[in-house]
């Protein structure tokens, strides 16, 4: 196992971070770690990278128990903080340098592995880290976290306040450093960005609500999900909330999904009961749950 906790709970003064966390992370995965603000995730990484120490439990990051074996986890990880992690008055070439020497080695050393991350922002390898856009600032702490060639990596909402080109090219980045051998702990609050990784923890509250695949974690939803939509969105959920069947509603792009209670539910009662309500052009119809909809299912 590259990465292990074993009943984690962390309080911070009464208030419970994380309560009773277990699981594992196999040598190579790319992991999610998928849950709202204040879920807890921010203090699973601290407690893996060993900037904090739990209150129970016990964990291992490449075998390394995190309090025994700081040192040689600090060695053997990269960990890119949610906030940001660079010194915004130095250059982007010395922020690169500035992290290479602590760790006792090059840009050139290990100049390979960020190659592909590093060229996109190496034109402006003079400018001030501070004047960087947010996809650039992002490319270049994942270079920082990237060189010394870590065995684990750890990212804490690695896109949050990207645009979504370069969310997805930064997943793309990931994929690609997966393919090098190595294990990826990765935090999101994009429920679609879970589909892209091998296995996902949904965490709310500080307690695991699953653990599996993204497919298996859809394939669980208990109900059957309907899109609805209609002239009229803001009506539409005011007149389905007022429903007396409905088992969930929730705005989902353009369409409401929609979860009946009853197991005999037939699209077109509802269909008749949102035409009283004066709504027109109304389209009820099947669709998948996603990690999204499986999520509020949990949560509720
Ligand atoms: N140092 C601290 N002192 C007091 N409370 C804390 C501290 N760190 C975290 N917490 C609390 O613990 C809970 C979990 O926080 P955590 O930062 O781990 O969540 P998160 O999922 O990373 O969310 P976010 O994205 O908002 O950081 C929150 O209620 C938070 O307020």
């Amino acid at each position: 196992m590259s990465i292990s906790l074993q009943h984690i709970s962390k309080s911070f003064k009464g208030v419970t971070a994380v309560k009773d966390i277990s699981f594992e992370v196999k040598e190579g995965e790319l992991f999610g770690l998928i849950g709202p603000d204040g879920a807890g995730k921010t203090t699973i990484f601290r407690i893996l990278t060993t900037l904090l120490i739990a209150d129970e439990g016990t964990a291992t990051v490449a075998n390394f128990d995190v309090i025994k074996k700081y040192k040689n986890i600090r060695d053997n990880v990269g960990y890119m903080p949610g906030r940001f992690s660079l010194y915004q008055d130095l250059t982007v070439e010395e922020n690169l340098e500035f992290f290479a020497t602590i760790f006792g080695t090059t840009i050139e050393e290990n100049y390979d592995l960020i190659k592909d991350i590093y060229i996109q922002i190496e034109p402006f390898k003079n400018r001030r880290a501070g004047d960087l856009s947010g996809g650039m600032k992002q490319k270049l702490a994942l270079s920082c976290a990237l060189i010394h060639k870590p065995k684990v990596l750890f990212l804490d909402e690695p896109t949050t306040g990207v645009d979504p080109v370069s969310r997805k090219e930064f997943w793309e980045m990931l994929k690609r450093l997966q393919q090098k051998g190595i294990t990826i702990l990765v935090s999101t609050p994009y429920m679609d960005e879970a589909a892209l990784c091998d296995r996902i923890a949904l965490i709310q509250d500080g307690k695991i609500l699953q653990i599996d695949t993204p497919e298996e974690i859809v394939k669980h939803y208990p109900k059957n999900i309907f899109n609805v939509k209609t002239d009229n969105m803001y009506k539409l959920i005011e007149s389905l909330n007022k429903y007396p069947h409905n088992h969930s509603v929730y705005p989902f792009g353009e369409f409401v999904h929609y979860t009946d209670e009853r197991s005999n539910f037939n699209p077109k009662d509802l269909y008749n009961y949102l035409e009283n309500k004066g709504l027109k052009n109304i389209v009820i119809k099947p669709t998948e749950a996603t990690i999204e909809d499986t999520f509020m299912e949990l949560a509720r």
